[in-house]
């Protein structure tokens, strides 16, 4: 790899930052780094069996310690957690002299029922110095040091991947996940942010997380995610989305005044839905699975939910139609997001995900920061602009009259090319002096995977 492009993948903030961008709102968390001044992210079981993480963010006052609490505890919780949270959860002692000068060392119980290891240190002025703090470190379950093993983004100790997506189970994006990495652990969480947060605070080694719809368009959330988070897009999967009408059983349609789904899923069918005849109202739910949960958890009779075929089997709902998406060919885009970026390779199709925002005047660096691209004949496949939240405004006119203003915004790419390949380094040496602000997202191979579309048409649709 040339030196551009190690610069360009190693070191992203490095380049990514100008003077009129003020910095992310946080860092990617390091390994062993405690999050003492993040919202916590806590667990709630919203069924039995199934942990789903949720982001209930709460002041660092209310846990006892900066540690404990600061992750969301779950039976995936990884060691880290757990023992960040047993290093914090030693209570200190009353404190108690020491004999002698020496260090002074016994035996006593806890109030949680742990033996304690009582150790004082020395006094310093002698026998008669007093108050010398204990430390209570538990005799049996000492914290073990951390291994190299719970450092690597691959599970080299032998567990699965854990793999994050936004949704309960039954959601497209836990099939995405599946998709991405066969065998994973896939972890529920409420929002999307909340997986990029179980990434940064190594409770997930991955996230996969949807960013467009060849039918619905683009999940804008997940583009300012991006660039409010610091992981790397390693990879992408397009997933085939085949929706599906679920009612209660027994329930029929005309019995129906709603359909609640996630926006995406109700865009995807809207035409389906109304060509159905259905007299249902559309309420946007999180995600599509979840949708169907709340309809069986709350047994209701005059609400269906567009979801997958699995979420009908996991929370025991009646396929009333099937394959109501507008377009039988109904794909969603998803991005593979991990906490360092891959190394990019020519021996198969990559493509190379970039953010820009500039602050000339005119309209001509859009111009030319396409036909960088244009001239070294690499392919567009996706812009996207969003606002720019830090400078949503420009001032055209410096006396401020009138109506001389004109919206900022920051620019997504996708290009067709991997960032070991001169002609992208080329291109984007380029475009950085075009640009006041440039951010590799990630350079990751292509999605070459061919599927078939859905077998099941809209046409098919019916009770
Ligand atoms: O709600 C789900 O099942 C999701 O996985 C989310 C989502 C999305 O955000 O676009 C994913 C795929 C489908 O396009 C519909 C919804």
């Amino acid at each position: 790899m040339s030196p551009m492009a190690a610069a360009m993948l190693s070191s992203a903030p490095k380049h990514v930052f100008s003077p009129t961008i003020p910095p992310p709102d946080h860092q990617a968390a390091p390994p062993t780094a405690i999050p003492k001044h993040r919202p916590a992210i806590r667990r709630v079981f919203s069924t039995a069996l199934r942990p789903t993480v949720r982001s209930i963010y709460l002041p660092d006052s209310s846990s006892a310690s900066p540690f404990h609490d600061a992750v969301g505890r779950s039976d995936w919780q990884t060691n880290f957690a757990i023992l960040a949270s047993k290093a914090s959860s030693y209570s200190s002692s009353p404190s108690s002299s020491g004999k002698d000068g020496a260090a002074s060392s016994e035996s006593t119980n806890g109030n949680d029922g742990n033996q304690y290891h009582l150790v004082s240190p020395p006094p310093v002025n002698g026998p008669n110095q007093s108050s010398a703090t204990l430390d209570l470190v538990p005799v049996t379950n000492l914290p073990r040091p951390l291994s190299i093993a719970y450092l690597s983004p691959a599970p080299k100790h032998g567990s699965r991947l854990r793999v994050a997506y936004q949704g309960v189970p039954g959601a497209y994006s836990e099939a995405a996940a599946g998709k991405a990495y066969p065998n994973c652990e896939a972890i529920p969480c409420d929002q999307f942010e909340v997986a990029f947060q179980a990434v940064e605070l190594w409770i997930a080694d991955s996230a996969v997380l949807p960013v467009e719809n060849s039918l619905g368009g683009s999940i804008h959330r997940n583009y300012d995610l991006l660039l409010r988070h610091r992981l790397h897009i390693v990879g992408e999967v397009q997933l085939p989305v085949h929706h599906c009408l679920l009612a209660l059983p027994g329930v029929r349609k005309e019995q129906l005044t709603r359909v609640i789904s996630h926006p995406q899923a109700l865009s995807q069918c809207e035409l389906t839905l109304t060509e159905m005849g259905l007299s249902v109202v559309r309420e946007a739910f999180d995600d599509t699975a979840g949708a169907a949960e709340y309809v069986a958890n709350n047994g209701l009779r005059d609400t269906a939910a567009i979801a997958s075929a699995r979420a009908a089997e996991l929370y025991g709902m009646q396929v009333l139609a099937d394959g109501i998406q507008d377009d039988s060919g109904n794909v969603t885009r998803f991005v593979m997001l991990a906490r360092d970026p891959i190394i990019p390779r020519t021996d198969r199709p990559f493509k190379t995900s970039i953010v820009f925002a500039h602050d000339r005047e005119g309209t001509s660096v859009l111009f030319k920061v396409l036909s960088a691209f244009a001239f070294r004949d690499i392919n567009l496949t996706k812009i996207e602009s969003r606002p720019h939240r830090h400078q949503p405004l420009r001032l055209v006119d410096d006396a401020n009259v009138g109506t001389a203003k004109h919206f900022e915004y920051m620019f997504y790419i996708d290009f067709e090319a991997s960032m070991a390949e001169t002609r992208a380094q080329n291109a984007l040496a380029e475009v950085q002096e075009y640009t006041s602000f440039l951010r590799v997202l990630g350079s990751y191979p292509m999605d070459m995977t061919p599927w078939a579309a859905s077998s099941t048409t809209n046409s098919s649709a019916s009770s």
